[in-house]
């Protein structure tokens, strides 16, 4: 007699897959719900506990857990000492083992009481998983319902040879370690508490067309356990997010996130190849795209759009006279989906500001991974250090120019006017040149008036000096050069005022 176990939490197709079972030869044994759901679409099954002759227990956390169960999947059907154990105790021989897990993440994502979670975490379920997959040689492994027909067919042609059983044993492994990794997070998540081991278990939710260039395979994954602003996209219409795209849009969601819409108004953030070009606050969401858009009208082509708020009808057809990559908003009226069809290629994603900004961050760097506290420092605390201090809309304007620059490489400054970036300089091995590239990159602009960010300390007077000379009336920068006070001498001769906030904003 050869049996097959099937114990599965997800039941779909289950029952085709038992009847093919069964035209296969197979014996069905199975546990309550999925015995009476294959027992219900008329397939013969046998309960488990009528086969180990002891009850499933304890509000089923026993059901599986018996060496009649065990020993059939994991002795080795050619080794003597291993046949001849199992027949002394009266072990059958099961050869295909279907199971998948309880719903641990669908009850996390449904944010489950502690209670709840704890039962929802399968032990039965991965002790099979583990035991087939381990003896593969012996034994088929079917932890996924979409490989049902594939298993049946290969079946029927009698090609279950080693390399579709280690295909079967590797899937099986990786189920159980993102299970597991999902069990391990949600108690460091429950205690407040970290060990040495980072278990990250991630799940692909699409290839991608390419990678930064079109000679890179690339794909994008999702982790179960993080709730954050792509968690919950919603694509309205336009071609697949492309990994640039993901890249670029992951930075202007991020900044126009760092603007709550009640408490700091409504902002657009203009962004290209990861930079912000032009960012600007407005009185509507019209208001502010526009001036995002005087900003730097010329980057903006082909660029990503972020709003922290609803994009209208006036805006949609403010955005559809650019070619643009993407629009994010946190939501769009109809009206505006309506304008935006005329572009068929454009992507408008809603985005879940809510779910808020990611609280780490990793990278990888050759074969380490560097994992640090995303920066979310929000600049409100600064120290005076000229002679003059900043007037409220000069404040203001600081305020915002920091927030801007922290998405900027560094060396980077930003320049700000009545709520609008003038200019953002930035990716550049010294901070002189990042500023000298906004002066030179607007020559007929008008800076006078004009405030700015530096995300790092100035080493020498240099930047203050050059920003004098085109009318930039504040600063706010962290401080803690040694040259310090080169640069508040110069501000105090020049008729600047300078803050420092003592917090740098770095970004490599
Ligand atoms: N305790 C056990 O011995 C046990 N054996 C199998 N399970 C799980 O029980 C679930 C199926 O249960 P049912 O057939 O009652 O709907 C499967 O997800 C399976 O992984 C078990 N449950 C949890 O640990």
């Amino acid at each position: 007699m050869k049996y097959a176990l099937l114990s599965v939490t997800d039941k779909t197709n289950i029952v085709s897959f038992a009847k093919g079972l069964v035209d296969l030869g197979f014996t069905l044994l199975s546990t309550g719900g999925t015995l009476r759901a294959i027992a219900e679409g008329g397939v013969e099954v046998t309960p488990i506990d009528a086969y180990t002759d002891f009850p499933e227990m304890l509000d089923g956390r026993v059901k599986t857990l018996h060496p009649k169960v065990h020993g059939g999947i994991l002795f080795k059907r050619h080794e003597k000492s291993h046949v001849d154990t199992v027949k002394e105790h009266g072990i059958g021989a099961i050869d295909l083992v279907c199971v998948n897990l309880y719903a641990f993440e669908e009850s996390y994502k449904q944010k489950k009481s502690e209670a709840d979670m704890i039962e929802n975490i399968d032990i039965g379920g991965p002790s099979m998983v583990r035991s087939a997959a381990k003896n593969h040689k012996d034994v088929l492994i079917v932890t996924d319902p979409s490989d049902y027909d594939t298993v049946l067919d290969v079946l029927k042609e009698g090609k279950d040879d080693l390399a579709f059983r280690r295909k079967l044993a590797m899937k099986a492994f990786s189920k159980t370690a993102y299970y597991d990794s999902m069990i391990a997070r949600y108690f460091k998540e429950v205690t407040g508490e970290e060990d040495d081991l980072l278990t990250i278990g991630l799940k692909k939710d699409a290839d991608l067309r390419y990678g930064e260039n079109p000679h890179q395979k690339a794909a994008v994954y999702s982790d179960p356990m993080v709730n954050s602003y792509f968690s919950h996209l919603k694509q309205f219409q336009g071609k697949e997010l492309s990994y640039n795209n993901y890249n670029d849009f992951n930075t202007a969601v991020s900044l126009a996130g760092e603007f709550d819409e009640e408490k700091d108004g409504i902002i657009c953030v203009g962004l290209k190849h990861a930079t912000p070009c032009g960012v600007a606050l407005g009185e509507t969401d019209v208001d502010a795209y526009k001036k995002m858009f005087e900003a730097d009208s010329l980057s903006i082509f082909g660029g990503i759009v972020a709003l922290n708020t609803t994009v209208d009808k006036a805006c949609a057809e403010e955005m559809v006279k650019i070619f643009l990559e993407v629009v994010a908003a946190k939501d769009f009226t109809d009206e505006a989906l309506e304008v935006f069809k005329q572009k068929k290629n454009l992507r408008v994603i809603q985005v879940d500001y809510e779910a808020g900004a990611m609280k780490k961050e990793m990278r990888f760097a050759s074969g380490k991974v560097l994992v640090q506290d995303t920066d979310l420092d929000a600049a409100e605390d600064y120290k005076v250090v000229t002679d003059k201090a900043p007037t409220e809309a000069e404040k203001r304007d600081l305020l915002f120019g920091m927030k801007v620059v922290k998405y900027v490489r560094s060396n980077a400054v930003v320049l700000i006017k009545d709520g609008m970036t003038l200019g953002v300089g930035g990716g550049e091995t010294s901070r002189i040149w990042a500023l000298e590239n906004i002066f030179n990159h607007n020559p007929d602009r008008d800076f006078t008036g004009s405030v700015m960010a530096s995300d790092a300390f100035f080493p020498f007077d240099d930047c203050v000096k050059a920003a004098a000379e085109k009318g930039v009336s504040a600063i706010m920068q962290p401080g803690g050069s040694i040259r310090d006070e080169d640069s508040i001498k110069a501000c105090n001769e020049k008729g600047l005022s300078m803050v420092f906030t003592g917090v740098r904003h770095f970004k490599h």
